[in-house]
């Protein structure tokens, strides 16, 4: 470990006195003697959903690699709430347990059938409880991959491209159900996506990451549940194009 590191993870409460659940400070991150990351600071209120937007390789799945306790390899300071969950691109469930087995995996004490019930009801899969990961279609999964972080009521829930390998249409009805999910269960979300209507959708801040920073940071004011047509979305959505380097015209 590089030299400088200031590291503390697990000693943070839950919900931090001063109302934030991730406190990063001058965050370096190399790999091969390349900062990825280079000394970069971010704040996430409790209850804020903040969208992670940036280049392919700037180092967005770095950051939330970073923030979820799985790389430790960094110089800076990293606070972060201490109950977070994690969502990856790929549901990741395990084929030889069960749906419902799946879900309340790894908590503590007996495997409680009836609290992944409730879970997976939550997420649309009360009909999924017994059934074999494999049977799962590609949106259902990743709804029980939902349903298994928000059993664990976090603090913080760390979403790495969620969606990005679902259908359009299955892509826009996990959205809703995300943005439905977190205004119940008012954890904060850090949501790594490519997608900038999804941001636009889900996000209180865009954050646009570049050059191993956060470049911008578009707040989000549109009143929800948010409409993808409403003009005042699609402008949003052009002007967060326009910061990525993409032409809105
Ligand atoms: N374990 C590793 N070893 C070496 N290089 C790595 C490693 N992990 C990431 N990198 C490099 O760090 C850079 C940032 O990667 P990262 O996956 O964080 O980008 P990203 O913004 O999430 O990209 P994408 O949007 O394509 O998923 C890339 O150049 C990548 O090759």
């Amino acid at each position: 470990m590089a030299s400088g590191l200031q590291r503390n993870l697990t000693p943070a409460p839950a919900a931090p006195a001063d109302g934030t659940v991730v406190r990063v400070r001058g965050l370096t991150r190399a790999f091969d003697g390349r900062a990825v990351i280079d000394g970069l600071s971010l704040d996430v209120a409790s209850g804020e959903f903040v969208a992670l937007l940036g280049a392919s390789g700037c180092g967005k799945s770095t950051l939330l690699r970073v923030l979820a306790d799985l790389d430790h390899d960094i110089t800076g300071e990293v606070t972060v709430a201490r109950r977070r969950a994690v969502g990856f691109q790929a549901p990741r469930l395990i084929p030889w347990k069960r749906v419902w087995r799946n879900v309340v995996l790894g908590l503590p004490g007996r495997p409680d059938r009836n609290r992944a019930v409730r879970a997976l009801e939550e997420v649309g899969l009360g009909h999924r409880v017994d059934v074999w990961p494999k049977v799962l279609s590609g949106g259902e999964a990743q709804r029980a991959a939902l349903a298994r972080a928000l059993v664990r009521d976090p603090d913080l829930l760390l979403l790495d491209e969620p969606f990005s390998a679902l259908d359009a249409l299955t892509r826009i009805k996990a959205q809703d159900l995300v943005a439905e999910l977190w205004q119940r269960h008012g954890c904060a979300v850090v949501l790594v996506t490519h997608d900038v209507e999804e941001a636009v959708l889900l996000a209180d801040r865009v954050l646009v990451m570049r050059d191993g920073v956060i470049a911008q940071d578009q707040p989000i004011g549109l009143p929800r549940p948010r409409r993808r047509s409403a003009p005042e979305f699609v402008a949003l959505r052009a002007d967060l194009l326009a910061m990525l380097g993409v032409d809105r015209h």
